[in-house]
């Protein structure tokens, strides 16, 4: 892919290495000393024992109810007066087809996307969990088929292609493994994209660097021009002490390093001890004006409240490849949670093509389309290798 924008955001190097053997850090998995001296100095930093907020904090600020909605089951719960039970499937089936006429099936509106796309160059926007990868209870087991890995490789062939992710972008490079795609880790807060022209290499953005196998990319990190990322990084990874310590006595929770952002998973944490996962990170925070929370599939993910998400990296990531502000380009975004939301808004906003919503329960989303699952995700990225390569034959 060709790196052309003369995007005014600069770049930054990697400003603090990455230890993968951080990646996905298990709350009991990390040790702390109690007291000690700053980090820089190779040592502990001291984690203060704070007294406990009250548990109103998380319930009056919303924080509990989004818990509760994030990742819905498949089955509605009716409840009455005096008694809960489960909506029939049948119920639940015309409620999800009531759904799809607002959102209606991705694969079944193939034509319709097509003739859209039709003389245009089309980029393809990919989120990873969810996504690519079905959920699972464990994040560092998050694995995409191989079936999946070709279409990608597939598609990439022909479209410019991104992976936009919450995950660090080493994690996500990882799970992805094909050289040939751009990588937005950290919610688009860090961009790895291929080396494929040398002129990328004199790109204002763009600094030359290695990946993990040795191989030349150029590396973004476009909120730079917000706030120096390393002070960042460096903020989050302090909180990211902080957290795993205080959450390792509740059972099933788990911390992860995203290098710019950390997340907290409650997915594992029986329900009755949400309040208090909720209440620890929301007193944690308190201490921390510089970063924000938002909510994923029963993650509470923590990150700088700079003003990038995954829809400012895909304007980027666009601007970037010479592909901003052109009638004849259709961008494609598929993702399943709230994070892409801020993709699908921008999409709509300024026209850039179809945001495509991976949900097999209805819920409100700015996306155009809709598909099911992830194995859906990949009948559509086949048909589009399909449609190109008979369009070019
Ligand atoms: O932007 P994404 O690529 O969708 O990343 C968002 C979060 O994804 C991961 O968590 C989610 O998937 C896990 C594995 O299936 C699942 O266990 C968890 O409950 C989901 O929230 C990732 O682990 C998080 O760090 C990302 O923030």
């Amino acid at each position: 892919m060709e790196l052309k924008s003369n995007h005014s955001s600069p770049v930054l190097t990697d400003p603090i290495p990455v230890n993968n053997s951080r990646l996905g850090i298990h709350s009991n998995l990390l040790s702390y000393q109690q007291s000690g001296g700053s980090l820089s100095s190779g040592k502990y930093m001291t984690i203060p024992r704070k007294k406990p907020g009250k548990l109103e904090d998380v319930w009056s600020n919303g924080w509990l109810e989004a818990m509760r909605s994030s990742s819905p089951p498949r089955k509605r719960l009716i409840k009455d007066k005096d008694f809960t039970i489960e909506a029939a499937a049948d119920d639940f089936d015309i409620a999800y087809c009531s759904w799809m006429i607002k959102y209606p099936s991705a694969l079944k509106s193939f034509d319709q996307i097509l003739k859209n796309a039709k003389n245009k160059k089309v980029a393809v926007f990919l989120d990873y969990d969810g996504t690519l990868s079905p959920i699972v209870d464990d994040p560092d087991r998050a694995f995409m088929s191989d079936s999946m890995r070709s279409a990608i490789r597939d598609v990439a062939k022909y479209f410019p292609t991104a992976i936009i992710s919450g995950r660090s972008r080493d994690k996500v490079y990882e799970l992805v493994g094909l050289t040939e795609l751009y990588y937005a880790g950290s919610h688009g807060m860090d961009i790895m994209g291929p080396v494929s022209h040398a002129e990328s290499g004199d790109h204002p953005n763009c600094i030359r660097s290695t990946d993990q196998q040795g191989k030349e990319v150029n590396l973004f990190q476009p909120a730079r021009e917000f706030i120096p990322m390393i002070d960042e990084a460096w903020l989050v990874l302090q909180v990211l002490k902080t957290l795993v310590e205080n959450t390792k006595d509740i059972k099933g929770a788990n911390v992860e390093n995203h290098k710019f952002c950390t997340s907290v998973h409650y997915r594992n944490v029986e329900e009755k001890n949400w309040p208090t996962i909720a209440q620890r990170v929301h007193d944690i925070l308190k201490d921390y004006p510089r970063l924000r929370l938002t909510h994923g599939r029963k993650v509470l993910e923590i990150r700088p409240v700079i003003d990038w998400n995954k829809g400012k990296a895909v304007e980027f990531l666009l601007e970037s490849l010479g592909l901003s502000d052109r009638d004849d380009v259709l961008a494609i975004y598929i993702g399943d949670d709230k994070t892409d939301e801020d993709a699908f808004k921008v999409f709509r906003e300024r026209n850039l093509g179809y945001g495509i919503l991976v949900s097999s329960v209805p819920k409100e989303s700015n996306a155009f389309f809709s598909v099911r699952d992830p194995s859906e995700v990949k009948k559509f990225l086949k048909a589009l290798v399909t449609w190109k390569k008979f369009e070019k034959a």
